[in-house]
């Protein structure tokens, strides 16, 4: 046995009057597309058919709107209005039909929101007028009124609801119908004043010099989105009927807010507040743009995420890093500007194109231990791009590689080591990592004689800071001012993070981390420099509570050189040296 679901029409006309909109500003979206729908309708049969909409705001409070569409028959009122879901709109296969904005049966019901009585008054062609009366309690009426309209069209009332009637005052009205209207091709009027203005931004106005058209775009981005752009760029996806422009922001934006982009449907307003239009690295600009083939989702706040999206957004993707690639080509100050405010955005996206890469390999001046330089002026002067893939590393090793006449790029800024990773698939170059392994390796090893003298050293000092996880290591190296070095490398850094959490997690927890931890072979390391004097009294003293504390102090201070975390122990470590090397220094109390 079969049944049909039953219906409570309170709670499907609460529901999707109230719940489907974000707001209530929308009923006159969906009463401006069904009138340029009627019309667009009347037209298919007569295309010289007049095309006019006029919102006539009332005394009372009433708002009426006119349109000279198609209309509709008694039989028509009852299938369509009388019934949530069926529309005019789609073909027999239940398909939305290319030509209409509406397509699901339910736009009338946003008049709830604002209205307790919807009255439509209807003519279709010679047929009687019919007039239907809907509650937003699920109740209806129908009625053929004696008087007949003077001419095919439609008439819907809204008799406002307790609380809501400054929606239906005038000036809202005013203000929603040029809001959501002003480029429709069809007039609408509020009163007797039109609110079309004709011209999309993106077109371009009879006589206007390309000059003058820029100069429109920025007012226009000033008066809607509130900045004046840094460019303007014409966008266009045939595939989705899409024409219109993109405003490249004038302030860095943030990479984690999605931008949302003003998106008209048939020239009508749908949102301001589409998001998904573009390749989420595109978030530099915000875009104007008008849809023929896009459809939207019911409550007409985003866009349908289908196939045919996916490709706008590739096609829109590609036209903006064509804008790109042209503001390299004219002029690199234009460039640099940009960069420096959208570099975050442009590196996103080189992660994944070489032709970005490029961009950034040419122009972008990156962190390096002999100044700010692009990478391509890196490479010109140094042939190797070699660079450190941390921010703590670069700090640690800078200054010393420096010393060696290693030239080093920071690559610990967001993204910048994967684009270093991969920048010989873009350019021709030579890349290396250097890491602090590397580095350690190119310092000088001590001769045999001089090995041997600090023997004894190394051996105690390894002792002392066991505890501390480094491996101590002498070797001579410039700046001779610098008494030793902490290197500590990625891997060591992650066992070293895994070993704290272990010792303060519980038993479950601990076993979980325990499956990453790997023991104890990579360790960070202590250099201590020959070159350096006190580093070389300190091997030397032959006291061996002194060759503690400066082993302990001089471990500390590398410590907090490298910008390193103090853990407990070496906390414990430089308190021990700090009121050793005191006491000893003060000599003992008298
Ligand atoms: N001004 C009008 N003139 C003629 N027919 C109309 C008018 N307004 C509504 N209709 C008819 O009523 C039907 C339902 O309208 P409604 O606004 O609820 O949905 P829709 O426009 O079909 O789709 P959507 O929910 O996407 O807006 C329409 O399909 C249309 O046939």
């Amino acid at each position: 046995m079969s049944f049909t679901f039953r219906v409570d029409l309170r709670g499907v006309v609460d529901l999707l009057s109230h719940h489907l909109y974000a707001t209530p500003r929308v009923y006159v979206r969906e009463l401006l597309q069904n009138a340029v729908d009627a019309i667009t309708a009347r037209r298919l049969g007569d295309p010289a058919a007049a095309g006019e909409i006029r919102f006539e705001p009332s005394g009372d409070g009433v708002l009426r709107v006119h349109d000279s569409g198609i209309g509709l028959t008694e039989s028509q009122v009852h299938e369509l209005l009388a019934t949530i879901g069926r529309s005019s709109k789609r073909d027999d296969l239940g398909f939305a039909r290319h030509e209409f904005l509406g397509q699901f049966g339910i736009g009338l019901l946003s008049c709830f929101m604002v209205a307790d009585e919807i009255r439509v008054v209807t003519r279709c062609g010679d047929h009687p007028t019919v007039s239907w009366v809907g509650h937003s309690d699920g109740r209806y009426s129908v009625e053929l009124p004696g008087e007949q309209r003077a001419a095919p069209g439609t008439t819907v009332t809204l008799v406002p609801r307790r609380g809501e009637e400054h929606w239906l005052a005038e000036a809202t009205v005013r203000e929603l119908a040029g809001f959501y209207g002003s480029m429709l091709p069809i007039g609408v009027r509020v009163g007797d004043d039109e609110v079309t203005s004709g011209l999309a931004p993106w077109e371009t106005g009879a006589g206007e010099t390309a000059q003058q058209r820029r100069a429109r775009l920025f007012s226009y981005a000033e008066e809607v989105f509130g900045f004046v752009p840094f460019d303007v760029v014409d966008l266009a996806a045939p595939e989705g009927g899409v024409r219109g422009v993109a405003f490249v922001l004038p302030a860095p934006a943030n990479p984690a807010v999605r931008v949302a982009h003003r998106v008209y449907l048939k020239q009508m307003l749908l949102s301001e507040s589409v998001e998904g239009l573009l390749p989420p690295w595109a978030f530099f600009v915000r875009c104007v743009v008008d849809t023929t083939e896009l459809r939207p989702t019911a409550s007409r706040e985003a866009l349908y995420d289908d196939g045919l999206l996916a490709q706008v957004r590739d096609t829109l993707g590609d036209g903006l890093r064509g804008w790109l690639a042209r503001l390299g080509a004219s002029g690199p100050e234009r460039l640099r500007a940009f960069l420096a405010i959208h570099h975050l955005g442009v590196k996103a996206l080189a992660v994944h194109d070489d032709e970005m890469l490029r961009l950034v390999h040419q122009w972008w001046p990156f962190e390096t231990n002999v100044g700010p330089l692009t990478l391509a002026e890196f490479q010109d002067r140094y042939g190797v791009v070699r660079y450190t893939a941390s921010l703590d590393e670069f700090r640690q090793m800078a200054p010393v590689a420096a010393a060696q006449r290693i030239p080093l790029v920071n690559a610990g800024y967001v993204y910048d080591a994967e684009l270093l990773s991969r920048l010989s698939a873009a350019v021709d170059t030579a890349v290396e990592v250097l890491s602090p392994a590397d580095l350690t390796l190119r310092l000088d090893h001590l001769d045999p004689a001089e090995a041997e003298e600090v023997r004894p050293f190394t051996v105690l000092a390894q002792r002392i800071l066991d505890r501390q996880g480094v491996e101590v290591t002498v070797r001579a190296f410039d700046p001779a001012s610098l008494p030793a070095l902490y290197l500590l490398d990625g891997d060591a850094a992650f066992q070293g993070d895994m070993l704290r959490a272990r010792e303060s997690a519980d038993e479950l927890w601990g076993s979980l981390l325990d499956v990453f931890t790997t023991g104890a072979e990579s360790r960070s390391q202590l250099v201590f420099n020959h070159r350096n004097p006190l580093a070389r009294q300190a091997m030397s003293t032959g006291d061996e509570e002194l060759t503690r504390f400066a082993v302990e102090g001089l471990f500390t201070q590398a410590l907090l050189l490298a910008r390193q975390p103090m853990t407990p122990a070496a906390t414990a470590a430089y308190n021990q040296s700090f009121l050793g090397l005191l006491s000893r220094a003060m000599g003992a109390p008298r």
